[in-house]
């Protein structure tokens, strides 16, 4: 388990990390979510002792990292991939991290198939792509197999199947009963990766709840309903707001409806004869609820409302 107790980060004026209080349990995946610049980063290096907190603490098992015996086998981390010695092979870094932590030299072997660079690990870093450098950082981080890993931001520079590759070792780790906490920036990953979220915008705590619950606020089921005919479009949209559903023009020849069921929009077609071309319950998302969570605070209106899947930017107090 990872405890956060009012940790804070200033670097000068700036607050990067403005006391958080979280705790990170282990059999699942949390995710840290936020925008470039939350203090995703910063929060995961004071984690494992790479940068000291202003105020607050972080302890792994209640105990600070500095006081961690074989800090390894406790947490393994991925922070940043490409912070590695260019000369050196990606077997000999895992040779010189297993040493210093009385880890014997076959476990590096094996980590270096677990994550797939048997054919390039005996190559120098440096020639490394940022791919293969995030699978030699995760390699890293499962050497001491520990109980406890840290992976910020782990799908950089992977291509589909490495992203892939990540979110099956993530779900495989918690569901050996490991705490997993993996940055990211990226909500929809997010959505495919973990059981629970700690949402965090300039430093600040915005959100820690189980996926579902940040998700299900929007499923209030929003339905989309499509028909050539604009007058009965119109008829429909009457109806809805008689019966007191929130509707949307979704486009010039759609309507989105929140608060009724495709059951109840298609009898309302029906009994109106409206000819429909489309009928579909809408799956809330993450990027929806992302929103919600943001919208409405002061700080956040400065930032631009995105326009595609991703919320890149959505927030940042
Ligand atoms: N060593 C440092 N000195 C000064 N400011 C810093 C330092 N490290 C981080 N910051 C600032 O603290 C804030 C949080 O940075 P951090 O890298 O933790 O955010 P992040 O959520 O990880 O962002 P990203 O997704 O871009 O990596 C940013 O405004 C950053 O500029």
């Amino acid at each position: 388990m990872i405890t956060l107790n009012g940790l804070t980060k200033r670097y000068g004026d700036k607050t990067a990390v403005d006391d958080l209080s979280v705790e990170i349990l282990p059999g699942r995946v949390t995710g840290l979510l936020g925008p470039n610049g939350a203090g995703k980063s910063t929060t995961m290096r004071m984690i494992v002792g790479h940068d000291h907190p202003t105020s607050g603490r972080a302890l792994i098992n209640a105990e600070p990292y500095a006081a961690l015996r074989h800090p390894l086998r406790e947490v393994g981390a991925l922070l940043d991939a490409k912070a590695l010695h260019p000369g050196r092979s990606g077997r000999h870094h895992l040779r010189v991290m297993a040493s210093s932590n009385g880890i014997p030299w076959r476990r590096v072997d094996e980590v270096i198939g677990m994550v797939g660079l048997d054919k390039v690990a005996g190559r120098r870093t440096g020639t490394f792509s940022l791919g293969m450098s995030q699978r030699l950082g995760i390699a890293g981080a499962l050497l001491g197999d520990p109980e406890i890993l840290i992976f910020d931001e782990p799908v950089n520079g992977l291509d589909l199947e490495g992203v892939r590759w990540v979110r099956g070792l993530a779900r495989s780790l918690a569901a050996e009963g490991r705490t997993v906490f993996i940055s990211s920036h990226l909500l929809s990953e997010m959505q495919l990766t973990a059981d629970h979220l700690v949402v965090i915008g300039k430093g600040r705590l915005i959100a820690d709840e189980p996926i579902k619950e940040v998700v299900a606020p929007d499923s209030a089921a929003a339905v989309r309903i499509r028909s050539p005919e604009a007058e009965g479009l119109r008829a429909l949209e009457c109806w809805f707001r008689v019966a007191g559903r929130t509707v949307e023009k979704a486009a010039a020849d759609a309507l989105t409806v929140r608060g009724t069921t495709v059951e109840e929009a298609g009898d309302a077609a029906h009994e109106l004869g409206v000819r429909l071309h489309e009928l579909r319950g809408e799956t809330p998302s993450l990027e929806d609820a992302y929103l919600r969570l943001t919208t409405g605070r002061a700080e956040y209106s400065a930032s631009p409302r995105p326009s595609g899947a991703e919320a890149e930017g959505r927030t940042g107090r």
